[in-house]
């Protein structure tokens, strides 16, 4: 499927996205979501996701401020959605940080997500790297992980997107990057975070590989606009979320700001 036809497919049916996401998160992830057509619930409590994520298009995963009263939500919402069908995004935000997230970010990846979305030194730390990130910011360079992240997507059986300045991703067997956006994107916080719910959107209505790079594409062509009026991060963000409303199918047409190696 294509980009083009995949954004047209999401305004059309405006899939429900369930999101488990961070306090930082929750509001700029949200408005994501809705500006590219889709439907977002932040909805994260153990006493209502089991009967939440079959009524979802797709569940995305976000560890990003965890607290050991998440984690049974986490892993009951991952288990709903591998029952009941459903495509689910893991973000592994800072997880090599601690013992703690480290150990949580490897129980959730031992239950099947669809889609695994991180930073390069969240990927290089997946694959048993050792990253030099700093918290939830990057300190290495996507293209140092690509290998070892196509090894991951093969053995894990999943789709793997390392984002930074030229995103890359994989299955395993079929790769894309994808250029475009803006240097001023990772200054702003939670723009991963939000990539990761419109991503478990796209993944509603397309299948995983497609469905992921169709979201990072759209990153890429609303960071590039955004960077054209903004004057720093704040002003960056509101002309990032009109970017969004206003891309239109045809502004993605003909893999833009994607390669497909
Ligand atoms: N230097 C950069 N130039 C252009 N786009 C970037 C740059 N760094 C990150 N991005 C974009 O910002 C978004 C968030 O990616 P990233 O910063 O890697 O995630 P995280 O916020 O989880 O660390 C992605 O769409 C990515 O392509
Ligand atoms: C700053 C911060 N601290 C805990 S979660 C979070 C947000 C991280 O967002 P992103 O991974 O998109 O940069
Ligand atoms: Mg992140």
């Amino acid at each position: 499927m294509k980009t083009d036809q995949m954004l047209a497919e999401l305004r059309a049916q405006s899939p429900l996205v369930q999101c488990i996401t961070n306090y930082v998160a929750m509001n700029i992830a949200a408005n994501v979501v809705l500006a590219a057509g889709a439907s977002p619930a932040m909805v994260h409590s153990d006493s209502e996701v089991a009967d939440f994520v079959p009524i979802c298009g797709a569940l995305t995963i976000n560890i990003g401020t965890l607290s050991p009263t998440w984690v049974s939500s986490m892993q009951l919402a991952a288990d709903t959605a591998v029952a009941s069908g459903k495509p689910w995004v893991l973000d592994p935000v800072a997880h090599f940080a601690t013992p703690f997230r480290r150990e949580v970010a490897r129980d959730l990846v031992s239950r099947n997500p669809t889609i695994i979305r991180g930073n390069a030194s969240e990927i290089l730390a997946l694959t048993g790297g050792t990253s030099a990130g700093k918290g939830a910011d990057s300190g290495d360079s996507v293209a140092d992980v690509e290998s070892a992240a196509t090894v991951l997507a093969l053995t894990q059986g999943c789709v793997i997107a390392i984002t930074g300045e030229v995103d890359f991703v994989t299955d395993g067997t079929r790769t894309a990057r994808i250029t475009g956006g803006h240097a001023i994107m990772p200054k702003i916080t939670a723009m991963g975070c939000s990539l990761t719910a419109l991503i478990g959107a796209f993944a509603a209505i397309a299948p995983p590989l497609n469905a992921t790079v169709a979201a990072l594409a759209m990153f890429a062509e609303a960071g590039e606009r955004a960077g054209k009026t903004a004057q720093g991060s704040g002003s960056f963000q509101v002309a990032f979320l009109d970017a969004l409303m206003q891309i239109a199918p045809d502004d993605l047409a003909n893999d833009a700001h994607v390669q497909w190696l």
